[in-house]
């Protein structure tokens, strides 16, 4: 059964409804190119679109993301709020952000030092290169820990020198560019829009911005109906589960309740269709 708030949030429209991936929409997985959606998504995200404006926020960049999630016609926001589509990209072109073009040729010298670097000394390490940026993975190293330490050792000073952002993720360093975050780009979509309405589902630190940034926004009642949730795993920030309105327990947790949105969403759109006056004429 729906809370009273997600059932008002899913019926005041304009009505956003926005989901990180890695970790919320797909479970993680060993590699990046290894994760799928979790059975049941993308279709039920498809039933979501004739009643709101659906995006996913993530960290990947758009063509990862778009190759992964494979719905058309929803926003795309990729790396961090860098990247937009409207859709897949075969159909709907990529805007980069122009203000992030600065950090482009700073981050390619980051990467390729870390490339020169981690290549020998680190085997098990993987870099996603990004448009701009990119996001060095060490889940498959044998003690994770260690490798972390030694990421972040060679590319701290480069990274503040360059003014590039350096942060972390589920056992991945991530290169970004400053000044841009899930809670920025929510923002810019919720004004594109102008949603009177918004739903915003996140796992990790980066999603902690999505929320706070819907809280304020439901504060300032500039969208007054707006609802965060947290979904828990074992690595899930504290801060996170402590700021979101609502948890639901895991990835599976998660599609339950985007089943039970999209069942009340159409038992309501089937309430008020015309089909009884039709029977009554
Ligand atoms: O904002 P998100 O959609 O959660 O993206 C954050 C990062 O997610 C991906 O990495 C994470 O998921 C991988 C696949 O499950 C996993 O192997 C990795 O350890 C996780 O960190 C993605 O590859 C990154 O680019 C995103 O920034």
């Amino acid at each position: 059964m729906l809370t009273a708030v997600l059932r008002h949030v899913l019926l005041t429209r304009p009505c956003g409804l926005t989901f990180d991936i890695d970790g919320t929409l797909s479970p993680i997985a060993p590699t990046p190119e290894a994760a799928r959606l979790f059975p049941g998504v993308a279709s039920l995200l498809e039933r979501l679109r004739p009643y709101a404006r659906v995006a996913v926020v993530t960290g990947r960049g758009i063509t990862s993301a778009a190759a992964l999630v494979g719905v058309d016609e929803i926003t795309y926001i990729g790396n961090h709020g860098l990247e937009w589509a409207e859709g897949l990209p075969e159909h709907h072109p990529i805007r980069l952000l122009p203000e992030a073009e600065a950090y482009r040729l700073p981050a390619q010298r980051l990467l390729a030092l870390a490339e020169q670097y981690l290549t020998p000394a680190l085997p098990c390490a993987q870099i996603e290169y990004k448009s701009i940026g990119g996001t060095i993975h060490y889940r498959r190293c044998p003690n994770p820990a260690q490798a972390r330490q030694q990421i972040l050792e060679l590319l701290r000073e480069p990274a503040q020198e360059s003014g590039l952002l350096l942060t972390e993720g589920k056992m991945a360093v991530e290169l970004r560019v400053p000044g841009l975050n899930k809670g920025q780009a929510l923002q810019r979509f919720i004004e594109q829009y102008q949603l009177r309405s918004a739903l915003f589902a996140g796992d990790d630190t980066t999603d902690l911005d999505g929320v706070e940034t819907l809280i304020r926004l439901r504060q300032e009642g500039s969208c007054p109906a707006a609802v965060t949730i947290a979904v828990r795993h074992a690595d899930t920030p504290p801060r996170l589960l402590e700021r979101a309105d609502l948890i639901v327990e895991g990835v599976a947790g998660m599609a339950a309740l985007l089943e039970e949105m999209v069942t009340f969403l159409e038992s309501e759109a089937g309430a008020s269709s015309p089909g009884w006056q039709e029977k009554r004429a």
